[in-house]
């Protein structure tokens, strides 16, 4: 197994151990040193360093492995390591910043899925590579995203689509806006600090230029500045006053560098001061290179101020919802005929015609004896006959009405002389007649009748 020291300066990094090459020897061996300075390999006794990832501003990251997890994952350890002649003064801004970094992760890496967790923080002090005094040293180990980052992504491939860019703005502001809600600024947004895995989720990178914004003003509102050359607004570059917007600039840079595939430098027009980059990307549509014009303004207070609003700018507003076509309820087919719940039984249908033939005949007695034959007494002999069939057919009268109302009208006929006549007789006889031949004729009618109104009723 390789070992990779991590004493900055090590003549000769790289450490094989043959016996830890068996797994299990991996978990319960003691300490390594490096076998060229003496260092102390496995880091908190638990990070073992494998490969060196590469080397920042303040420090180098490694990708090591968890011993002390039963699948040993890969993780990644950062170590401070600031470069160049610091000043005491210097050196302890980039150690709180380091301390920073390994803060920040620990309150929003668990709460934000874009953003690395923390897995520790130490600050062991070793004998130095002479072994004539004790040194200390800063690590932070984190949560190893298994991708490219957008530097090497560009170098890889060239530049982003309009589409691709999109995306990466709305996601990235999205995790801007839970940082600027958590009180802090990334201030260091650049191609290589956000980073894609391998199913394609876009994770913020490098916490280690960030400073909370400060709450009830001082120093603390101030910039350090640590920045990227290119990226940083103005408020930034002049160690001013920083802001959300600071933000939100650096990823516009960040964005235009994307879409023109040239660095930030060539883009920039110091003469005029000002972003000189559409002619470089015009397969953007005019909407979003006014975005990131907006977003790119030199003056902090022109800009978006918030990644809420740049969001909101970016995402359109929804199609206005078409007025309400209300259903028109479907007419009921042609024979779909509204046929009456309780239909007609034979013996109603001809009890109903006899019925009918037997007060038809009452009425013509009646009305004969009292007006004789006239145009007058038909006409009213039609109107009652259409109303005791409609009657029935509602059934207004029904079962024994049937009889009561036979009864009653026979009698008025049989008792008043003036509707019946002197001919008795001939009255029983033609109502017997009248009756058995309604009985048959009217049930045809009945029927007839019955079908034509429940086809319109
Ligand atoms: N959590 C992580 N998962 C995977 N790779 C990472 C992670 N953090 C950093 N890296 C990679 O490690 C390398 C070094 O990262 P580091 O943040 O130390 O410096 P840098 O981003 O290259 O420099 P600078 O400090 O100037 O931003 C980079 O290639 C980066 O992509």
């Amino acid at each position: 197994m390789e070992i990779i020291c991590t004493r900055p300066g090590c003549p000769k990094p790289r450490n094989f151990f043959g016996d830890l090459d068996d797994e299990a020897k991996i978990r319960t061996v003691r300490q390594k040193f490096c076998v060229s300075c003496g260092m102390p390999l496995l880091l908190a006794d638990r990070y073992i360093p494998s490969k060196l990832l590469g080397q920042g501003g303040f420090g180098a990251a490694f990708l090591a492995c968890d011993r002390y997890k039963p699948k040993m994952p890969l993780c990644v350890v950062k170590q401070f390591q600031p470069s160049g002649d610091l000043d005491d003064r210097e050196l302890a801004v980039a150690q709180n910043l380091f301390q920073r970094e390994a803060v920040v992760l620990e309150e929003l890496g668990h709460k934000h899925p874009q953003i690395p967790d923390l897995y520790a923080f130490f600050t062991p002090i070793v004998r130095n590579a002479k072994d004539t005094e004790d040194e200390q040293y800063f690590y932070l180990a984190q949560e190893f995203i298994d991708g490219e980052d957008l530097e090497e992504e560009l170098a890889a491939k060239g530049k982003f689509s309009e589409a691709e860019v999109v995306e990466i703005l709305k996601e990235i502001l999205k995790v801007l806006q839970f940082v600027h809600d958590n009180n802090t600024i990334h201030r260091d947004i650049k191609p290589s600090n956000i980073m894609r895995d391998k199913r394609g989720i876009l994770y913020l990178l490098d916490f280690g230029a960030v400073k909370q914004v400060a709450i009830g003003g001082g120093n603390n509102k101030k910039s350090t500045g640590v920045y990227s050359m290119g990226f940083a607004p103005p408020e930034q570059m002049s160690g001013s006053q920083v802001y959300p917007s600071t933000d939100i600039y650096a990823l516009a840079v960040t964005c235009i560098t994307l879409l023109t595939g040239k660095p930030a430098e060539e883009l920039y027009d110091s003469f005029n001061h000002n972003w000189q980059w559409r002619g470089f990307a015009p397969q953007t549509s005019d909407r979003l290179m006014d975005i990131l014009d907006r977003m790119l303004l030199s003056a902090p207070a022109q800009r978006f101020q918030s990644a809420t609003d740049a969001l909101a700018a970016l995402t359109p507003p929804p199609p206005a919802k078409p007025a309400q076509v209300v259903p028109q309820k479907p007419s009921p087919p042609a024979t779909l005929i509204k046929l009456p719940k309780n239909p007609f039984s034979l013996i109603e249908a001809i009890s109903g015609a006899a019925f009918t033939g037997f007060e038809g005949a009452l009425l013509y007695i009646g009305l004969t004896n009292l007006l004789s034959v006239s145009g007058i007494s038909l006409g009213i002999l039609g109107m009652v006959m259409g109303g005791i069939v409609f009657a029935l057919y509602r059934r207004a009268i029904e079962k024994v009405d049937l009889i009561i109302f036979g009864g009653i009208t026979a009698g008025i006929v049989a008792f008043i002389p003036a509707l019946h006549g002197a001919l008795v007789i001939k009255f029983v006889l033609m109502i017997a007649a009248i009756s058995a031949a309604g009985a048959i004729a009217i049930t045809a009618f009945f029927r007839l009748v019955y079908q034509l109104l429940s086809r319109f009723l």
